[in-house]
């Protein structure tokens, strides 16, 4: 992975001091993220100019269609993307610390000793394949706590607790990754992220392979952190989801975010024409599926990614709408459906 030189500084060091655009300080601020994998004869813009800022105690949740860049996004923050990947962009994680760690530039060392785990937990979105298939669940999550300051003697009843938290029955904990359900595995890559108890969770499509009270259940775990203080940056598939859970929703289309609002007013009235597309593709609502398909990722066009499938799209839609900066309110599209939403 190429990325831009790494710091790790005070946050009283300059630059925006961790203060979002309503001029709270933010935990996490991520500035004009970018990444690229360079294929053989092709290159995939999988993150463009995405600007974001998730608070303590915020529940941000990150929706779109599969394929849009959000798994990369999370991974592109842990430094977790492989070596055709080229990173730009800035993203600064505020630690409770003081410490302000630059997570794009950050070397290696730093993001496995300062960040994964420790400050930033990801929930990922194959726990089959994350979960080591030699350890059972509850060696996996001794050892976890035990590497971040649980004593060989707390660390099993610690174990039990968080597994029970995520609603993992004792027994199951004694059972090898191949012997979970892809529920139960999910719900233990869950416990092993919550373990270290991380001021901000990233956690991509947490409820998978869930029944729905099990999804309610880790929902409402996930809220409950943020009431307690903690953030989280929840991607999902699931509006319903965010819905219930979100204070903000970010909506990313083909690699970039395009709306980024309150949950309750963008759920009222979305302000970017594919938002509102996704609302109206909702059971509940229209139960119409936004027309068309999202473009190649290889081939993007040089103005609005979406307005082949918009009805409202117009010849200023081939130039490429401004992202939405700062805090949540904002929305990329030359024709905002919302009056007064600033464009
Ligand atoms: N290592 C890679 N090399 C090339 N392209 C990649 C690589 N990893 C991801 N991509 C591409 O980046 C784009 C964004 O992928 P990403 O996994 O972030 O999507 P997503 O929005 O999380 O979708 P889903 O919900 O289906 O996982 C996709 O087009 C994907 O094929």
């Amino acid at each position: 992975m190429t990325t831009t030189p790494g710091t790790v500084d005070p946050a009283d060091s300059g630059g925006t001091g961790g203060v979002g655009a309503g001029g709270r300080p933010g935990l996490l601020e991520v500035d004009g993220l970018t990444v690229r994998f360079q294929l053989r004869d092709a290159v995939v813009q999988a993150v463009t100019d995405l600007h974001l800022t998730v608070h303590p105690g915020e529940l941000l949740a990150v929706v779109g269609e599969s394929g849009c860049g959000k798994s990369v996004l999370a991974h592109a923050l842990l430094g977790l993307l492989p070596g055709n990947a080229t990173v730009t962009g800035q993203a600064r994680l505020h630690r409770p610390t003081g410490e302000r760690v630059d997570l794009t530039g950050a070397s290696e060392r730093q993001l496995a000793r300062v960040v994964r785990g420790r400050a930033v937990g990801l929930v990922p979105q194959s726990p089959a394949t994350a979960l080591n298939p030699v350890r059972t669940g509850r060696r996996l999550l001794e050892e976890t706590l035990r590497a971040h300051g649980h004593s060989r003697r707390e660390a099993p009843a610690a174990a039990e607790r968080v597994a029970a938290e995520v609603g993992l029955d004792p027994t199951d904990l004694d059972r090898y990754p191949h012997e979970l359900s892809g529920g139960m595995a999910q719900r233990l890559a869950t416990a092993l992220a919550l373990a270290p108890d991380p001021p901000l969770l990233l956690a991509d499509e947490p409820t998978t392979g869930l029944d729905r009270p099990l999804v309610d259940h880790t929902l409402d775990l996930l809220r409950r952190r943020c009431d307690s203080g903690g953030a989280v940056l929840l991607i999902t598939h699931d509006l319903a989801a965010a819905r219930r859970v979100a204070d903000t929703v970010a909506v990313m289309y083909a690699s970039r975010i395009v709306e980024r609002r309150p949950t309750a007013e963008l759920f009222a009235a979305p302000a970017h024409p594919y938002t509102a597309g996704l609302l109206d593709a909702l059971p509940e609502r229209a139960f119409r599926p936004v027309p068309g398909h999202p473009p190649m990722l290889t081939d993007l066009p040089p103005g609005c990614a979406f307005a082949p499938r918009c009805g409202r799209a117009t010849d200023v839609c081939r130039t490429p709408p401004a992202p939405p900066a700062g805090g949540p309110g904002r929305v990329a599209c030359h024709h905002p459906l919302t009056l007064g939403a600033p464009a």
